[in-house]
């Protein structure tokens, strides 16, 4: 048997740290949703007892340190499935651009074994195993727009966002998530108004949704790799509604109205970033007027 399950990124409408834990996480609180550029994952069953991964990316590991993977082995674990799958990874999302295209991977991953394999889990269940795998993987199971909160794995789902177009340019470097947290100092952090912004995404208010972004580690990406913040005031400079990282970089998003404006954005930024997209939302809440 074979099918397949698409694995969406996901962009921070918000983030804010609260405080620094015993085990080393970050207790934090983010507003995420998944946008239109997504990883396809196909699987196919096997008759041989193993796990296999495939992909046309030189990006991504095709061994056991790949979360498509690590998922798999977990849901046969889990549930002492005494069968193979073959896992076909369609690489769309920049990777280690704090997109969660891993993450992402992951939770289609056992999104799409839960059906291959008739396990009848929930939609609890599966994000509860996904929290194994990483912090981003019980949102990316849940695959729509969400407040997340402890490490991440606490999801409450909202509405989504009202419908726009969103210009992602992330530069030719690599971030790498836990060296960010690291350098991250939580005095004198400006915390972006979170509850603002689920009100926001409730009234269907493209403008305040636009006032209401933030992210505290913001900062700390552009303080060590300047080519985020040149992307950042370009993106401003060609007039997007809204301007932010996501998650902990380097990719940097618009929120832009107008079709027309996002392909200005998209046009300035292409002579000095390489990998540029224009996309839109997913879901659908409300038609802008
Ligand atoms: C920053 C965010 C925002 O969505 O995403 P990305 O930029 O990676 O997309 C997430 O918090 C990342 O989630 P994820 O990439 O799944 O993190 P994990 O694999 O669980 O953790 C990687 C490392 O990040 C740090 N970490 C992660 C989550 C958290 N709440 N506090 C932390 O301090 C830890 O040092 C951990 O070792
Ligand atoms: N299926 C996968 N897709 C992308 N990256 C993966 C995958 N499996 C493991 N990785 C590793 O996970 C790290 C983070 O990748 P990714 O999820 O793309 O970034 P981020 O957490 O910034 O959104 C990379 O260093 C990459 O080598």
């Amino acid at each position: 048997m074979h099918l397949l399950e698409k694995a969406p990124a996901k962009i921070n409408l918000t983030l804010d740290v609260l405080y620094k834990r015993p085990d080393d996480y970050h207790e934090i609180e983010m507003v995420m949703t998944t946008i239109d550029l997504a990883d396809r994952i196909e699987l196919t069953g096997l008759k041989s007892n193993i796990i296999k991964i495939e992909s046309e990316s030189q990006f991504v590991p095709s061994d056991e340190r790949n979360l498509a993977y690590r998922a798999a082995k977990l849901m046969k674990d889990t549930y002492k499935v005494h069968k193979g799958v073959k896992i076909f990874i369609e690489k769309n999302i920049p990777v280690a651009a704090g997109l969660a295209g891993g993450s992402s991977d992951a939770a289609a991953v056992i999104r799409g074994l839960n059906r291959l394999w008739n396990l009848g889990m929930s939609v609890e269940e599966m994000a509860g195993l996904g929290a194994e795998i990483g912090s981003d993987v019980s949102f990316c199971v849940y695959n729509t727009t969400a407040l997340a909160r402890g490490r991440g794995e606490q999801i409450k789902e909202l509405p989504a966002p009202p419908s726009c177009w969103v210009v992602l340019a992330k530069p030719s470097i690599g971030v790498s998530t836990q060296s960010i947290y690291q350098e991250f100092k939580i005095e004198g952090v400006e915390h972006p108004d979170t509850e603002g912004m689920i009100a926001a995404l409730e009234e269907g208010d493209f403008g305040s949704m636009c006032n209401k972004v933030g992210n505290v580690l913001e900062s700390v990406t552009l303080s060590m790799y300047p080519e985020v913040r040149q992307i950042k005031n370009q993106m401003e400079l060609a007039g997007a509604d809204a301007v932010l990282m996501s998650g902990s970089g380097p990719t940097v998003f618009s929120l832009v109205r107008q079709e027309s404006r996002a392909y200005r954005i998209y046009n300035s930024l292409r002579g000095f970033c390489d990998e540029v997209y224009v996309v839109r939302m997913l879901g659908y809440h409300k038609p802008l007027d």
